[in-house]
């Protein structure tokens, strides 16, 4: 069969052979996550309703629903466990805080708490585990049903967003966001940048200002508070924000647009204003367990507040592993746990069973330089001995080229390629390693790199299906009017008014307006909406003619995508649920690649790489610059860059090999001109007792720079950085990825790759349009470098700034009814949640 009939009328569509997600096993629906109809039916009866949430309602409540019987599974389980796994993970403590190091089994413990409650006759479907990413999710549901079995089928474990969704579309008559589309960060982009109009040369760009808003919904300050933490901008360009941010919000309530910040904050809101609510919300689940606490933000404590008097609370996580304070977690919540919740237990394991001792010397000498007092030292179960490694190179691509060396020879001696975890600081920081295992053939999956619907011909694909969703998505309807020649952007926004006006009116579009093409697909998705793989399939077989000459230069890499898109839509039951899934829990374009058993090196961001561990563990480029990163101004930043380094050491189990290179591209390519002696460096110093230096010969093929003034310092230097008068002028062409750039480009505004762990969206780059959009924009960069400007999972408005209204009926499109704070007590009595 061609390629392109995949995408032809459907006979026996992919739906006719669909399975359930998990395999051919006839597996339980998972509960749905929140008030669904039997919740409402049952929280109606008086006695119910008013549960005040004390101690004493939720252990009435905790009627096991299974007879608890002996299960050989979770016996050898616990025999596995050490005592103190074992008595935090078999506690009857209705709060409890598991906290603990890297490596000494808090994964472990959640699954065997899991456990424990269903051999002890709870209901899996009375679980919700909360968790930061799909992943970590997956696997703790996966890991339960290996121990119990069918028993354990119906467990819930989800990302905050994805449970906070559910909550939302669960009851939507309640919460009233029923068609509303849930935009990814580059569609917020999208609408921060026509909120900023066209503002001069230094003013943030749309997706600095997206930042600082986020910063602000997310920590619970003023916007203007945010700004000072994030930006350097006078007070002037400064108070220009709030009204930017109150027209994104008007644009964003007019498309009917809920963002990632909405989610959690709308669901938050609520829950803390109304304890009936809460308790309501709460009936679905007795037990809540919360991995990796110590991310929570101050939003994501809010709902776990609201909802713990009325459940049994069970959290785990590690002060030292606080990564994400750039989102706004709150790297204190874990310290003052007790302070917030006074009832709590807490539990701590101090084992590793992970890694060698050698491997957590290094990781503990860098928590002790710290001046925080982590007050960790782990100390190792395991007793053989392995001394980790420091590479030093003269650029990022030998360096990449040498740890693929590595690979390749492990593997001609037997060892799997899975053996092997990279890992770089960002996307973009692991390219040159991408680049170095391609060119060996060694095949690898990409963890935190651009995700499958982040890539610009899949989202063309899918702002087809997005209209058929929300009427009023005008970012959607713009993006598939100009795929058609003809249409422009002036033509496209006056086609997406019309069309939009008509559908208030009259519940429905007019075909006769729009050009044949463009009317027969969108009626075709129109009737296809509750089958998400015949949707996909309609949609690319209308459009791959168009993005295949838009993406001309590159169309073979991308065509394969869509293969992966109709896999996944596979999935669902209706497009809206399958494109609110996507961008909720986002899958990066390289994590479905392979069969399940096929074998590939893992390439990870640090911060994907939470909960990973594999016997060879290669630290890419961690010199002066990542670690702490350039960006990283205030204490509290450098501190957090100095977690990313522990959580990235701490991932090894055998070996640890961290390289780092010793030369970086001078000006003109990039704006560094930074002395490298002078920056704050955490692995300037270590002792050379903790690491053996490796003298690697510098191999062939790599960026060499003609005029370079020196070669890679002695062993006995390694420890320092060469100074930057080495940086010699590198030529455009001796620059990665020079060849992807047309010669009628300005090279002097190009360079590549050094843009360190933020994912700025192409378009936000500076110089982006001296760029023409048949140049594969994924492999460019400019030498700017905002400090995590996108967080890609943060929640909405408590309105901690004055300047943005608060989210109610008046301020919101005409259609919607709902989404004011709090809910009346006609509201709360409307759906059994009150009597009164
Ligand atoms: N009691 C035990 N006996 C033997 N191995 C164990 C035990 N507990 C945990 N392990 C192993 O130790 C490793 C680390 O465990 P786990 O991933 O649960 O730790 P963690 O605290 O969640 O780590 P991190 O926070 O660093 O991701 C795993 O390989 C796990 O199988």
């Amino acid at each position: 069969m061609g390629w392109l009939s995949r995408f032809e009328p459907v006979r026996h569509g992919l739906n006719e052979t669909k399975s359930s997600p998990s395999g051919s096993r006839d597996e339980p629906k998972r509960s749905s996550y929140l008030p669904h109809e039997e919740t409402l039916a049952a929280v109606s009866t008086p006695a119910e309703t008013t549960a005040t949430g004390t101690n004493s309602s939720w252990r009435e409540s905790r009627v096991p629903e299974f007879p608890a019987t002996p299960i050989s599974g979770i016996q050898s389980l616990m025999r596995s466990l050490n005592d103190q796994q074992r008595r935090a993970s078999t506690t009857d403590s209705r709060i409890a805080l598991v906290r603990a190091g890297a490596g000494t089994g808090k994964t472990a413990t959640i699954i065997a708490r899991c456990a424990h409650l269903i051999s002890e006759g709870v209901s899996p479907n009375s679980i919700q585990v909360l968790t930061f990413t799909r992943r970590s999710a997956a696997e703790i549901r996966e890991r339960v049903e290996e121990i119990l079995g069918p028993r354990a089928y119906g467990l819930n474990a989800s990302t905050f967003h994805s449970w906070a969704i559910g909550l939302l579309r669960n009851s939507e008559e309640l919460w009233g966001y029923a068609g509303w589309t849930v935009i990814d960060a580059d569609d917020q982009v999208s609408l921060f940048r026509e909120a900023r109009g066209r503002r001069p040369r230094g003013f943030p760009t749309a997706g600095q200002i997206m930042g600082v808003y986020s910063l602000a919904r997310n920590v619970g300050c003023r916007l203007s508070e945010a700004v000072k933490i994030r930006l350097d901008i006078s007070e002037e360009i400064s108070a220009e924000l709030g009204p930017i941010a109150r027209e994104y919000e008007r644009q964003k309530s007019l498309g009917k647009y809920l963002d990632y910040d909405d989610i959690l904050d709308i669901v938050g809101q609520h829950l803390g204003g109304s304890e009936p609510l809460a308790a309501w919300v709460a009936q679905s689940f007795n037990h809540l367990l919360i991995d990796e606490v110590q991310d929570t933000n101050p939003l994501q404590w809010k709902i776990i507040h609201a909802l713990a008097p009325h459940v049994s609370l069970y959290c785990v996580g590690d002060d030292a592993q606080s990564i994400y304070g750039f989102r706004g977690a709150d790297f204190e919540s874990i310290h003052n746990f007790k302070d917030a919740l006074p009832e709590a237990d807490e539990f701590s394991l101090t084992v590793n069973y992970r890694s060698t001792q050698g491997i957590l010397d290094l990781s503990n000498w860098v928590l002790e330089q710290s001046p925080l007092d982590y007050n960790k030292k782990l100390v190792a179960a395991r007793t053989e001995s392995s001394t980790p490694r420091i590479a030093e190179f003269i650029s990022d691509n030998s360096s990449a080229d040498w740890i693929a060396g590595q690979i390749q020879q492990s593997r001609d001696q037997g060892e799997a390629l899975r053996d092997n975890l990279i890992l770089a600081r960002s996307g973009w920081s692991a390219r040159s390693m991408e680049r170095a295992l391609l060119e060996r053939g060694l095949p690898y999956r990409f963890y935190g790199g651009q995700k499958l619907l982040e890539s610009a011909h899949i989202r063309d694909l899918l702002a087809t299906l997005r209209i058929t969703v929300n009427p009023f998505d005008k970012l959607a309807w713009r993006r598939f009017l100009t795929l058609y020649p003809g249409i422009g952007p002036v033509k496209a926004a006056r086609i997406t008014e019309e069309q939009t006006g008509i559908y208030i009116d009259t519940g429905g579009f007019d075909f006769y307006l729009l050009r044949p093409p463009v009317a027969i697909l969108l009626q075709e998705l129109l009737e296809a909406r509750q089958d998400p793989s015949r949707s996909v399939q309609r949609a690319a077989y209308h459009l791959i003619p168009i993005l295949k000459d838009k993406y001309a230069s590159d169309w073979t890499h991308r065509r394969h995508d869509f293969d992966l898109l109709l896999e996944l839509s596979t999935d669902h039951t209706s497009v809206a649920e399958f494109l609110e899934q996507h961008v909720i829990d986002p899958l990066s374009s390289t994590e479905r690649t392979g069969g399940p058993d096929s074998d590939y090196v893992v390439l990870s961001t640090i911060h994907s790489s939470k909960g990973m561990e594999a016997n060879n563990v290669y630290l890419f480029k961690a010199g002066p610059g990542n670690f702490p990163s350039e960006q990283a101004k205030t204490e509290q930043e450098i501190e957090e860059d100095r977690r990313v380094l522990y959580v990235a050491l701490t991932r090894a189990k055998n070996s640890l090999t961290v390289t780092r290179t010793a030369h970086h591209y001078p000006p003109p390519y990039t704006r560094f001109r930074t002395d490298f002696t002078s920056l704050p460096y955490f692995l300037r110093k270590v002792p050379h007792s903790l690491w053996d230096v490796v003298h690697v010969p510098e191999p062939r093929n790599t960026f060499n720079p003609p005029s370079r003034k020196r070669v890679p310092a002695p062993p006995s230097e390694q420890n320092e950085v060469i100074p930057e008068d080495t940086y010699d002028e590198v030529p455009f062409d001796d620059l990665p990825h020079h060849d992807i750039v047309p010669d009628d480009i300005p090279h002097e505004d190009i360079s590549f790759d050094i843009a360190p762990y933020v994912d700025v969206p192409f378009d936000d780059l500076p110089h982006h349009d001296t760029v023409p959009d048949n140049i594969p924009h994924e492999g460019i960069s400019f030498d700017i470098a905002p400090h995590n400007t996108v967080a890609d999972d943060i929640p909405y408005d408590d309105v901690p700034y004055n300047d943005v209204p608060k989210r109610s009926p008046q301020n919101q499109h005409p259609e919607v009814s709902s989404g004011a704070l709090p809910f009346s007590a006609e509201q709360l009595r409307a759906f059994g949640i009150t009597d009164q």
